[in-house]
């Protein structure tokens, strides 16, 4: 496949990688840091499929771009879904192909499926305070990270009396307190605790590198040509 690539930071290079290792070619680099290749430049003809990891300022408007100029797109940053209904309509206008993931990684694929399993069954019997905790790599721009809000609104989903998250551990009864750390260089990892007065209960998800998210990304690019609307990983992994 013929894979266009914007942004060439941690992840663009980490999916270069997986790319070429699954013997896609890489056809066109996106970046700032590389002004002599354009988006504009590339459609149909030229690529298969783009993969988008940006910047929360610069995701929407890249996506845009790739949907009005007939590509595939797969995207995976954070920060900037408050615009998310119009780029879903900006595909169906264009009878084009978004995927979009706040988490390439299976396993945490896996993580919500089990986290919207288990806040059913705490929310039933009751009893326990639930809290969720992010922690990232001091470089990340955005707070909370996109997980951790996919993560609570799983939670919310099962908890009718939780209105809204709040990015701080004080949380009022209607609230779901999402704490964020920001450590050194960790990958990422994402905890929800809920807590008795007699006992606790922890799901976690570690990310040991950023290979998980690249491999995901890669089979989302193989899977969305030939597709039309705006898919997640549910659709790809069928959970
Ligand atoms: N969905 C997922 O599985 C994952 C999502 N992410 C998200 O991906 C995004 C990128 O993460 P990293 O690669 O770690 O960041 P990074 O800061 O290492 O790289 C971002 C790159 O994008 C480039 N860039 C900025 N504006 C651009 C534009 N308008 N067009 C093209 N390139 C542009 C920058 O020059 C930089 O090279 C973040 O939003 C992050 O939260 C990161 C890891 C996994
Ligand atoms: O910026 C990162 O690094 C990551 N961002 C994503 C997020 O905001 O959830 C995914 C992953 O946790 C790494």
């Amino acid at each position: 496949m013929k894979i266009l690539l914007i942004g060439y930071g941690k992840m663009g290079q980490a999916i270069e990688a997986q790319a070429i290792s699954r013997g896609h070619q890489v056809v066109g680099i996106i970046d700032p840091a590389r002004p002599e290749t354009q988006l504009s430049q590339f459609g149909p003809a030229e690529a298969d499929v783009a993969i988008e990891f940006t910047h929360p300022d610069a995701a929407f408007e890249n996506v845009k771009a790739c949907l009005q100029q007939g590509l595939p797109v797969v995207c995976g940053s954070t920060g900037w879904l408050h615009h998310f209904s119009e780029a879903r309509a900006l595909a169906q206008e264009k009878g084009g192909a978004l995927f979009y993931a706040s988490n390439y990684s299976v396993g945490v694929n896996l993580f919500f499926h089990f986290n919207e399993y288990i806040a059913a069954k705490m929310h039933q019997f009751g009893g326990y305070d639930v809290q969720v905790r992010e922690i990232h790599h001091v470089h990340k721009v955005d707070q909370p990270s996109g997980t951790a809000l996919t993560v609570a609104e799983g939670i919310m989903r099962h908890y009718p009396e939780k209105k809204r998250w709040r990015n701080d551990p004080a949380q009022a009864p209607e609230e779901l307190a999402i704490i964020s750390e920001r450590l050194a260089e960790t990958v990422g990892t994402h905890v929800v605790t809920y807590t008795s007065p007699v006992d606790g209960l922890e799901l976690k998800h570690e990310a040991y590198s950023r290979e998980g998210f690249a491999h995901g990304a890669v089979l989302a690019a193989e899977w969305l040509p030939g597709h039309k609307g705006v898919f997640g990983m549910k659709d790809l992994l069928g959970l």
